[in-house]
């Protein structure tokens, strides 16, 4: 079971680092295609979180403007300074959590409590106790905007899984402008560079930490061995499966030994009596939870084997069947990933599929 949401910190940055400029009016850094972008990761989240101070300063909605998605809204304050009537309290028909330290509970409570759930962050405000409450609340995913202050905080304690950050072309050169991040102790080392983007005169960064850049190489190579699959009326997946050193025990593809075949059943075939503590299995497509072929479903193979982990790229379409593996898993008590921004990589491999758009 995941203890923390996935979380993915998103910037647009000016040519010198700054968020915004010091003017009353709010800087657009991004265009409006790198907007589109921006709405498209808010449709594939739970929540949004934003600090106290872009409330602030930003007045932010903080919707999904395609109406495609409806994550919640999720706030830090000390202070309790905020005002029930700016646009994060009064929009959108979603949940608004506001999480402030242990001893400012009563007075936020009194100010924000009808319009918002006021949840105790601990005294001094605690952001992995912040993150636990949240996925008690079934929060898997969570984008997390900025301002600068997040940004360093959620950095600094180790818990960003993904970094989002545009480039717009322009200079701020205000010393007192708010920078993406302020000084601390950052993740060590290089990050993992997993995209790049030109979107008109912005240009976009992906980057993957810790754990989810190895989630992400393996998965690679998890979609790579999908192009060993026979030619196919079905789905073509690939499977590995690590261990706790992320050392890989068994691979599979479908189609593999016979055409039935499934890659994640071939690969926990293969596994023997591994130690599959922490192991994880990494999969290109959900693993189905119903199949017309056999009577064992890769959800069920998972269960039975004892994976604790399972890493995907691409949610199973309602093709063939309705595919509820990534819930099965997780209301086992299993920690599932997506990891959604491969997904284009999957469905080349099954452009042979009647998948609509
Ligand atoms: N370009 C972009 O992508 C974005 C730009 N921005 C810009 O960023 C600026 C705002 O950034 P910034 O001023 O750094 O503010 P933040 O949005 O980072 O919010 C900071 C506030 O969060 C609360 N907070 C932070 N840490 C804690 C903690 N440990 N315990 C309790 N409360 C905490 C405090 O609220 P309190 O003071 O109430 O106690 C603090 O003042 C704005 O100019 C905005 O336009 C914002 C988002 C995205
Ligand atoms: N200025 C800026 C961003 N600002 C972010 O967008 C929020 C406003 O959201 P909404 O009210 O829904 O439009 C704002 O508070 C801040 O979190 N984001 C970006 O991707 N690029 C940008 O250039």
């Amino acid at each position: 079971m995941s203890t923390r949401p996935y979380v993915l910190a998103s910037a647009a940055v000016s040519l010198d680092g700054y968020l915004d400029d010091t003017s009353d009016r709010r800087l657009l850094l991004s265009n409006e295609e790198d907007f589109a972008r921006v709405d498209d990761e808010r449709a594939g989240v739970d929540a949004i979180l934003v600090g106290a101070g872009t409330i602030r300063t930003d007045n932010p909605r903080l919707l999904v403007r395609s109406g495609r998605g409806n994550p919640a809204k999720v706030t830090i304050t000390g202070s309790g300074d905020l005002d029930p009537s700016a646009n994060f309290f009064t929009t959108g028909d979603v949940e608004k959590l506001v999480y402030a330290p242990a001893a400012a509970v009563p007075k936020v409570r009194e100010r924000l409590g009808a319009v918002a759930t006021v949840v105790d962050g601990g005294d001094p405000l605690d952001l992995r106790r912040v993150l636990a409450d949240l996925a008690d609340r079934g929060i898997e995913r969570l984008m997390v905007e900025g301002g600068g202050a997040v940004h360093t905080m959620f950095l600094t304690a180790g818990v960003v899984d993904e970094l989002q950050l545009a480039v717009a072309p322009v200079f701020v050169g205000e010393a007192e402008a708010p920078r993406f991040v302020g000084p601390g102790r950052f993740p060590p080392g290089r990050l993992h560079l997993t995209e790049t983007r030109r979107i008109g005169d912005v240009v976009f960064m992906r980057y993957h930490l810790g754990q989810a850049a190895r989630d992400h190489r393996r998965l690679r190579e998890a979609i790579e061995l999908a192009e060993k699959c026979p030619p196919s009326t079905t789905f073509r997946v690939g499977a590995i499966v690590v261990n706790a050193a992320d050392e890989v025990l068994a691979t599979g593809y479908s189609g593999e030994t016979d055409p039935h075949d499934h890659a994640e059943e071939v690969a926990i075939a293969k596994l023997g009596d591994a130690d599959l503590t922490g192991a994880t299995i990494y999969s290109s497509l959900e693993p189905c939870s119903s199949r017309a072929s056999r009577a064992v479903s890769c959800t069920q193979h998972i269960l039975n084997a004892g994976i604790p982990r399972v890493v995907f790229a691409w949610r199973e379409p309602n093709l063939f069947v309705d595919c509820v593996g990534a819930e099965t898993l997780r209301a086992a008590g299993r920690e599932v990933r997506e990891l959604p921004d491969l997904a284009t990589l999957v469905k080349a491999t099954n452009a042979h599929l009647p998948l609509g758009d």
